[in-house]
């Protein structure tokens, strides 16, 4: 592709300059100047910790052809294009350059606190049993084409996106979008055929101001809905319902979502033992027996089938892919100890996720529930107090522990640990700061029937190393629990 075709799309008119750009031919895009190769765009971003613009000479070193940046720069040995915004222009020259992959498919974007991953995956399992091939873009890895590629971010750039759906056979491409990526327009260009809002609660306030700048961001996501998309909404949530009533009055096609009576796809009853879920979709009922543990899941599941109805799937489809489906690496996933120990690993990291999950926990728990949980470093301190309450309150007794550091130095966050404990908690708690010694210590305790429900990471990979040579928490569960 030719340069002048790429500054084009970004209407770029700067006098006199646009004539001068050579017969260049563009053979890739990036936003790193380490990735840059022979022929490429270099996109210059003013980042939180670096300024992508100190890099420029770097990108032109590594053969950069041109340069996209904010700031009025002059000299360069090659052309600079000077933009209001880089992020914006990255998304919007890397749709041109991939020919707008995601213009021939069904866009489904995901936002809310907690389940987008959960209801990503289960939607993504729905539509896959029932025809449609399906695309994902989330927490945990992106898929293309059936196969799975790592990812840094919830969220991918529009860059990212458009290089592996630049391949893609998928008819739909389901994607998790933060309120990160919004605020980044990492995602802008994207006009979504659905947008789904699972619920808005205390998280990320280290990024947002406040939680009405936390819904501000999240509400973006349905500016960009097409003229005929349809929203599917959470509506039992308290910033669910206001999303509902401003898509009305700008007469947005919503599907809500609840316990609610009200709700177009309502959760009419629901059963841990037996299992057994009913909803109410225009006064039809629908049962399913879902593996999936806890209300909130039901949510999820409640969510994924709406949105799949609207999308075409029959209801029994539907119902038969929900009934078939594991769950998500990481969330609520169950290790059995022939002790008689119910272990689970769960990824919960907020208030009202843990909220949920310990509720869950206690559906299948016989005995004591045993909580084990951290905070990690850099994120969010304000939720941490919160967190401790829930769990004094619903556990029978609890381990606080480290999860990932980060920046933060171990003596700083054990002091953090106790001083919160002393604060927020109660007498069931332990402060245990090495997570695999935290685990050995839970399950020694443990007795038949009893549940130990262990948060905050999931699968993820151990941040720093422990006593015990495991790597995660389900690896720490198997190596201690003898399995
Ligand atoms: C705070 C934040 O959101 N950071 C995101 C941001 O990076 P940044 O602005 O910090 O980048 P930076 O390090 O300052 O660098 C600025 C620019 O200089 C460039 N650079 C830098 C060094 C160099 O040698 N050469 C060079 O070109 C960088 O490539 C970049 O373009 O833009 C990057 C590219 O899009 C993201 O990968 C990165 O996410 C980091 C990894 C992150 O941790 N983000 C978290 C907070 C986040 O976004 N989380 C949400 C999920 C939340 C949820 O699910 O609950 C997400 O969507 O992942
Ligand atoms: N609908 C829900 N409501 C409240 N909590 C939930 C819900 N769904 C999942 N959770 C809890 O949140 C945790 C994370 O779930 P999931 O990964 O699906 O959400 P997410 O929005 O993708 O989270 P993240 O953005 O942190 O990756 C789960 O392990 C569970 O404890």
């Amino acid at each position: 592709m030719e340069l002048i075709e790429l500054a084009n799309i970004l209407d770029f008119e700067q006098e006199g300059t646009l004539g001068d750009f050579p017969d260049t031919i563009v053979k890739g895009l990036s936003y790193r100047s380490q990735d840059v190769q022979e022929g490429y765009i270099f996109v210059a971003i003013k980042g939180y910790h670096q300024d992508g613009h100190n890099y420029i000479e770097h990108a032109i070193e590594n053969g950069a052809c041109a340069v996209v940046g904010e700031k009025p720069i002059t000299g360069l040995k090659v052309p600079y294009i000077q933009v209001d915004n880089s992020r914006k222009a990255l998304g919007l020259i890397s749709d041109h350059f991939y020919d707008y992959p995601t213009h021939n498919k069904t866009l489904i974007g995901i936002t809310g606190t907690n389940g987008k991953t959960t209801t990503s995956f289960l939607l993504r399992h729905i539509l896959e049993g029932n025809g449609y091939s399906c695309a994902l873009f989330g927490s945990t890895k992106n898929i293309v084409n059936g196969e799975s590629f790592a990812t840094a971010n919830t969220t991918p750039n529009l860059l990212e996106i458009n290089r592996l759906l630049s391949k893609s056979d998928d008819d739909v491409v389901v994607m998790e979008v933060s309120s990160h990526a919004l605020t980044q327009y990492r995602v802008e260009g994207i006009t979504f055929d659905y947008a789904l809002f699972t619920n808005l609660s205390h998280d990320h306030l280290d990024y947002h101001d406040s939680m009405e700048d936390y819904f501000e961001a999240k509400r973006k996501l349905f500016d960009m809905l097409k003229a005929e998309g349809q929203a599917v909404i959470n509506t039992d949530d308290y910033w669910g319902e206001q999303l509902a009533s401003q898509l009305e009055s700008q007469a947005v096609s919503t599907v809500s979502i609840g316990e609610n009576a009200a709700s177009d796809v309502r959760i009419a009853e629901y059963t841990s033992t037996p299992r057994q879920l009913l909803l109410t979709e225009k006064h039809e009922r629908v049962s399913i027996e879902p593996k999936l543990y806890g209300l909130h899941n039901m949510y999820n599941i409640a969510m994924a089938y709406g949105t799949a109805r609207q999308i075409g799937v029959d209801s029994r489809g539907a119902v038969e892919s929900i009934e078939s489906f594991d769950g998500v690496e990481g969330r609520f996933n169950r290790i059995e100890l022939e002790s008689g120990v119910t272990c689970i690993v769960d990824y919960a990291h907020t208030p009202d996720a843990l909220f949920h999950s310990l509720n869950a926990a206690r559906e299948l728990c016989e005995g004591d529930l045993i909580h084990l949980f951290g905070f990690r470093g850099d994120r969010d301190p304000s939720k941490r107090g919160e967190m401790i309450s829930i769990s004094s309150e619903l556990s029978d007794r609890y381990i606080l522990t480290f999860d990932d550091l980060n920046s933060v130095s171990p003596s700083e966050m054990e002091e953090s640990l106790i001083r919160l404990q002393e604060t927020y908690g109660n007498e069931k708690a332990k402060v245990i700061t090495d997570r695999t010694l935290a685990i050995a210590e839970a399950i020694k305790t443990a007795e038949k029937g009893d549940c130990i429900l262990i948060t905050g990471k999931g699968l993820e990979k151990y941040q720093q190393d422990y006593h015990h040579p495991v790597h995660n928490d389900k690896e720490a569960v198997l190596y201690l629990g003898g399995i």
